[in-house]
C-alpha cells in the first residue's frame, strides 16, 4: 500500500494546474448510458474513481477509448475519453461493483429512462456516514417507476417509459438531482424539480445533457424544468474544473504561506469558501485563467464555518479547513451539517498535536503554535488530504498511510505540491 512522506516547513510558491472535477466527471460518464451515440468528455481527471466507474459502466456494455490510447498508457492531465453505450447488455448493477463506489448507484436513472428497467444494489454507508437513497427512489416513483427493495437491491421498472411530473426534494441532494435530470430528459412531457441542488456540477451535467439534445432550463437554481425528448444523441463536453481541488490547494497555501497561482479554475466556483479563506488571512485574487492565493507574513485567523449545500461552505472542504484552523491564532468552530460522521480526521490531526474537541456536529479547534510530524492514517478522501495539509507545516516527518483514499480524488498530488517547493514523496510498496 502506498504512503506519502512529507517533511514539513516549506512555503509553497509557483503554479498548480487544476484538474477536471471528480464530482462532475462521474455523473457525466453515467450520462453516456442515455444514448447509443458517442459521448466524448474532455479534461477528464486521472483518478481511481474514474477507472473504477469505467469498469462498472463496462458491465452495462459501455465501451471507451482514451484519445486513441489504452488507459494506462496515458497518465497526462486532462484526458479526452470517448464513451459509447450502443447496446446496453445488462441492466443490473451488482453489489460487488456498487459497494466499491457509491456514485455507481446513479446508473438507476439512465437505465430506467432508456431501458425502462434497472436492478441496482443499494450503496450502503461509508466512513463519513450513512448514504441513504430514499430521495432517488421517491423522485423516480414520481416519474411513474415502480421500485421495490428486494434482497439489498432497488428493483425498478417503468413499463411504457417514465412520465414527467413535478417533484419537490424534501432535502437538497446533489446525487438525486443528478439522477432526476438524467431520468427526466428521456421521460414523456415536462418535469419540474423544486428545491434542486445548485452545485456547479449540476450545471455542468445539464450543459452536457443539453448538448446531447435534452431540454433543461434553470440548472443552477432551485427550480429546474426538463422537457422530455424521445432520444438523446452524442456530444463533446469539457469537464468543469475541480472546485474542491482548487479550495484544497488554496488552503495548503494559506497553511504554509507563499504565493501560488491555481490555473484552469476560477474563484467563482468556490463561492463562500473564498470569503472564508480571506477571513482566515489569505489573499485570493482572480487572475487570467485562474486564481492567485498568497499569504506573505501575517498569521492565520480563527474563523467559524458551517457546511451547507452550494453556494454554502462545502462539506468536501471541511477537513482541509479544519487542518488550517489547527494553526490559527485562536479558537474556531466547525459545524458539519451534511454528514453525521465526517470527523474521522480529528483523531489523526490530534496525532500531529492539534487540539480539537467534538460535541455532536461541532468541532472546536484551538490553534496551536506548532504541529509535529507523526505517522497518520487516512480514513476517507478529504480526511487524507487534510493530513497532507497539516503535514506541510508539521516539524519533522509525517507519513500518511492508506493513500488509496487520496487517489480517488486528487490527481498527481505529490507532483503538484512538490513543484511548488513542498518536500513530499510517495513511497510505493
Ligand atoms: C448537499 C451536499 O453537500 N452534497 C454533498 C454530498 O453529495 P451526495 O450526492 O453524496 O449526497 P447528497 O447531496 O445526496 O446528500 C445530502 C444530504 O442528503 C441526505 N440524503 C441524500 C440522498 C437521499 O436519498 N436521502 C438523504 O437523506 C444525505 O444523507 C445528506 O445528509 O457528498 C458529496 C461527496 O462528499 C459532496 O460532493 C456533495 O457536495
Ligand atoms: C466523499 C466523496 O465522494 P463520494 O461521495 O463519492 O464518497 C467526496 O467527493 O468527497
Amino acid at each position: 500500500m502506498d504512503r506519502i512522506r512529507i517533511r514539513g516547513g516549506n512555503e509553497l510558491n509557483g503554479t498548480i494546474p487544476i484538474s477536471g472535477a471528480k464530482n462532475a466527471t462521474l455523473p457525466l460518464m453515467i450520462a453516456a448510458l442515455l444514448t447509443d451515440d458517442t459521448l466524448t468528455l474532455e479534461n477528464v481527471p486521472h483518478l481511481a474513481d474514474v477507472e473504477q466507474l469505467i469498469r462498472i459502466l463496462a458491465n452495462h456494455g459501455v465501451d471507451y477509448a482514451v484519445a486513441g490510447k489504452r488507459l494506462h498508457q496515458d497518465p497526462g492531465l486532462g484526458r479526452t475519453i470517448h464513451f459509447n453505450a450502443r447496446t446496453i447488455v445488462d441492466t443490473t448493477a451488482p453489489y460487488e461493483l456498487v459497494s466499491k463506489m457509491r456514485a455507481s448507484f446513479w446508473v438507476i436513472g439512465p437505465l430506467l429512462a432508456r431501458m425502462h428497467r434497472a436492478k441496482v444494489s443499494l450503496p450502503g454507508g461509508c466512513a463519513i456516514g450513512t448514504r441513504p437513497v430514499d430521495l432517488f427512489i421517491d423522485g423516480l416513483r414520481a416519474l411513474g417507476a415502480t421500485i421495490d427493495i428486494d434482497a439489498g437491491y432497488a428493483v425498478a421498472e417503468a413499463k411504457g417509459g417514465l412520465v414527467g411530473n413535478r417533484f419537490v426534494f424534501p432535502k437538497v441532494s446533489v446525487g438525486a438531482t443528478h439522477v432526476m435530470l438524467m431520468a427526466a430528459s428521456l421521460a414523456k412531457g415536462e418535469t419540474v424539480l423544486e428545491n434542486a441542488a445548485r452545485e456547479p456540477e449540476i450545471v455542468d451535467l445539464a450543459k452536457c445533457l443539453n448538448a446531447m439534445g435534452a431540454k433543461i432550463s434553470g440548472a443552477g437554481t432551485s427550480t429546474v424544468t426538463i422537457q422530455g425528448v424521445e432520444a438523446l444523441s452524442g456530444a463533446r463536453h469539457p469537464v468543469l474544473p475541480d472546485r474542491i481541488e482548487t479550495g484544497t490547494y488554496a488552503m495548503a497555501v494559506a497553511m504554509t504561506g507563499g504565493d501560488v497561482t491555481l490555473t484552469g479554475t476560477s474563484a467563482a466556483l468556490l463561492q463562500s469558501a473564498v470569503g472564508t479563506l480571506r477571513d482566515a488571512g489569505v489573499t485570493v485574487e482572480s487572475v487570467e485563467n485562474g486564481i492567485r492565493v498568497y499569504r506573505n507574513g501575517g498569521g492565520i485567523s480563527p474563523v467559524d464555518v458551517m457546511t451547507d449545500p452550494y453556494p454554502g461552505f462545502p462539506t468536501d472542504l471541511q477537513a482541509q479547513f479544519m487542518a488550517l484552523m489547527t494553526r490559527s491564532s485562536g479558537v474556531s468552530h466547525i459545524t458539519e451539517t451534511i454528514f453525521e460522521n465526517r470527523f474521522m480526521h480529528v483523531q489523526e490531526l490530534a496525532r500531529l498535536g492539534a487540539r480539537i474537541s467534538l460535541s455532536g456536529q461541532v468541532a472546536t479547534v484551538e490553534g496551536v503554535e506548532r504541529l509535529r510530524g507523526a505517522p497518520v492514517m487516512a480514513t476517507d478522501l478529504r480526511a487524507s488530504v487534510s493530513l497532507v495539509i497539516a503535514g506541510l507545516v508539521a516539524e519533522g516527518e509525517t507519513t500518511v498511510n492508506r493513500v488509496y483514499h487520496l487517489d480517488r480524488g486528487f490527481e498527481r498530488l505529490e507532483e503538484k505540491l512538490g513543484n511548488c517547493g513542498a518536500d513530499i514523496v510517495r513511497i510505493s510498496s
